[in-house]
């Protein structure tokens, strides 16, 4: 049975006037009237403020919102300080409802803003973001935030819930991993979703505004899953793609070492294969894997007698992982991990012995298109915080938004994101329709060009943010908690999604999967030459000036 919400007695301002001292203080906040008496002692921002004759007793509607956000109001420990309502007078501050689109100028895609249209978005986007939304916010939204905090990895119940709905699945993008599979209670069909689709999943969870949570959602799967599905042996594939999808297990990808940053090549963890060829001996370390701290499997770069190879390691003896203390929440579970002669079956090979690279980078384009993805949406975030904040604030009496530098800043804040966002779109658009080959051959540049316009603009706009919020942009709570997290992780996106390769590297990978290897590329300068030597390498010959 629902239970009743007691009706607010109306309370006049006259009567709100009589409660103005210490152990005895009312005031008014957006039209509703709060018993502040008990509270006041405990106020995070002390009792003095207050007991001040223009707060105590009075309607401190605008001094409260240049100091708080509205989400403290509806922490459940703070809502019941509420004792009734002025009368006649309706609340004018509210809080998006569960699944709301901002109407925030911005602060959405264009696709989703209303009045305005898209040729790439159709109704089973539309239909599938309206229902991830809910999900996001409902059920994922509360643990990330309470997590992000504490350091906790994602919940199993989460995860769960997560991989009933077919996210799991959807989070690795379009593809035979989706056959069969009933898509968010039936809203999208699996033959239909396409890399649209993979780029709203994305986008609809970084709204979590959690960084470290956000990577603990599963990131490790997303870049460890793809070799077995794509390169398992038939039996092992099976078994755990399923185990994986359905949430029971969690996977990472293991490629770094402390010796060799991310020069696939240059690994220092080793596979020795028996006598009888029947299993490998594994010893080495792997730093800097996300997830791995409450990984069950993990996909690991190693090196064997000709070259690389890749092996799908099960935690169990020899396999130890250590948290790693980073940037972020713990809640991404980075850890170091430690193989201690692990034995690990042949079958266990994924792709071919000595063959490892091309496992290890047929992902990478994806994987930097949902960085891109995800770079883009979390820009928005900011966006829209500034939007909100220069908006409300005041400064020396007048809102912050009237000085034209603040709107400068807000104007290249605005450009840059939806820059990236038309561009991150057109290059779905392109994926859509070409094969993976295709893909890798003219899709490796611009992608690398636009993660490194993705990353390298989001350490513009949180440079903006943080001049924007001021103080506030460098506390973790408060007003600016989302501009300091964004601030303070945002470097992290220029350095993840790839191995770093040399020249020597290059020289060494048979040509067949060059291609595939002129993706390989991790700093923002590499990426962008990247893109410009793929261009170089397609200029007909016959232009001149
Ligand atoms: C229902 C009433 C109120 C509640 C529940 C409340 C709660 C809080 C909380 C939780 C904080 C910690 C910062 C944050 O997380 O946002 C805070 C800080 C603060 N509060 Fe309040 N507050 C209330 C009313 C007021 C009022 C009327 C004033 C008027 C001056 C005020 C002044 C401050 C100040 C100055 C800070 C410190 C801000 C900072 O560090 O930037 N509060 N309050």
């Amino acid at each position: 049975m629902a239970s009743k919400i007691p009706a607010m007695r109306e309370i006049s301002r006259e009567e709100v006037a009589k409660h103005s001292k210490q152990g005895d203080l009312w005031v008014i906040i957006d039209s509703k009237v709060y018993d502040l008496s008990k509270f006041a002692a405990l106020h995070p921002g002390g009792l003095g403020v207050l007991s001040d004759p223009e707060v105590a007793g009075q309607d401190a509607t605008e001094i409260f919102y240049s100091l708080h956000r509205h989400e403290v109001l509806l922490k459940p420990g703070y809502a019941r300080l509420q004792i009734g309502t002025l009368p006649g007078k309706k609340p004018q501050i509210n809080a998006n409802s569960v699944g709301a689109i901002s109407k925030v100028p911005f602060a959405e895609p264009t696709w989703l803003s209303d009045g305005y249209y898209s040729p790439y978005y159709n109704e089973s986007h539309r239909a599938f973001c309206a229902e991830l939304r809910k999900f996001v916010e409902t059920e994922v939204l509360p643990e990330a935030q309470l997590h992000e905090e504490t350091g906790k990895h994602p919940s199993k119940a989460l995860l769960a819930r997560h991989a009933e709905l077919g996210l799991h699945a959807m989070r690795l993008g379009p593809g035979k991993h989706l056959k069969g599979l009933t898509l968010m209670n039936g809203v999208v069909k699996p033959e239909e979703f396409d890399f649209f689709h993979e780029l709203i999943a994305t986008q609809e969870f970084v709204r979590i505004g959690a960084r470290g949570y956000f990577d603990g959602f599963l990131a490790g799967m997303i870049i460890g899953l793809p070799p077995v599905v794509n390169f398992g042996k038939p039996e092992l594939r099976e078994k755990v793609v399923k185990e994986v999808l359905s949430g029971e297990k969690v996977i990472s990808l293991a490629i770094s070492e402390a010796f060799a940053g991310s020069d696939v090549a240059g690994l220092r963890c080793t596979a020795v294969k028996s006598e009888d060829g029947k299993y490998f001996t594994v010893n080495g370390t792997k730093k800097w894997i996300t997830n791995a701290a409450f990984s069950d499997y993990f996909t690991v770069g190693c090196k064997t007698a000709k070259g690389l190879t890749v092996l799908l390691i099960p935690r169990g003896e020899g396999v130890e992982t250590t948290p790693i203390k980073t940037a972020y929440s713990a809640a991404a579970g980075t850890a170091f991990i430690t193989f201690d002669n692990v034995k690990v079956p042949v079958e266990n090979v994924l792709g071919r012995e000595d063959d490892g690279l091309r496992v290890i980078l047929s992902n990478f384009n994806h994987e930097r298109y949902g960085m891109s993805a995800s770079s883009a949406r979390s820009q928005r975030m900011i966006v829209e915080e500034c939007l909100k904040w220069a908006n409300q604030r005041k400064v020396f009496g007048k809102p912050l938004i009237s000085q034209p530098v603040i709107r400068n800043k807000l104007a290249a804040l605005i450009a840059r994101v939806e820059s990236v966002q038309s561009w991150l779109e057109n290059i779905a658009y392109q994926m859509n329709n070409m094969s993976y080959e295709e893909q890798s051959l003219k899709l490796a540049g611009p992608i690398g060009l636009l993660k490194m316009e993705c990353t390298r603009t989001a350490q513009e706009t949180a440079r903006d943010a943080t001049q924007i919020f001021g103080g506030r942009a460098i506390t973790r709570t408060g007003m600016g908690r989302l501009i300091e997290q964004y601030h303070r992780t945002v470097p992290f996106d220029a350095i993840l999604g790839g191995g770093k390769s040399s020249n020597t590297t290059l020289s060494n990978v048979p040509i067949s999967i060059s291609f595939i290897l002129r993706a390989c590329a991790v700093a923002e300068d590499v990426l962008g030459d990247l893109g410009v030597r793929q261009a170089i390498k397609q200029m007909p010959p016959n232009v001149r000036l």
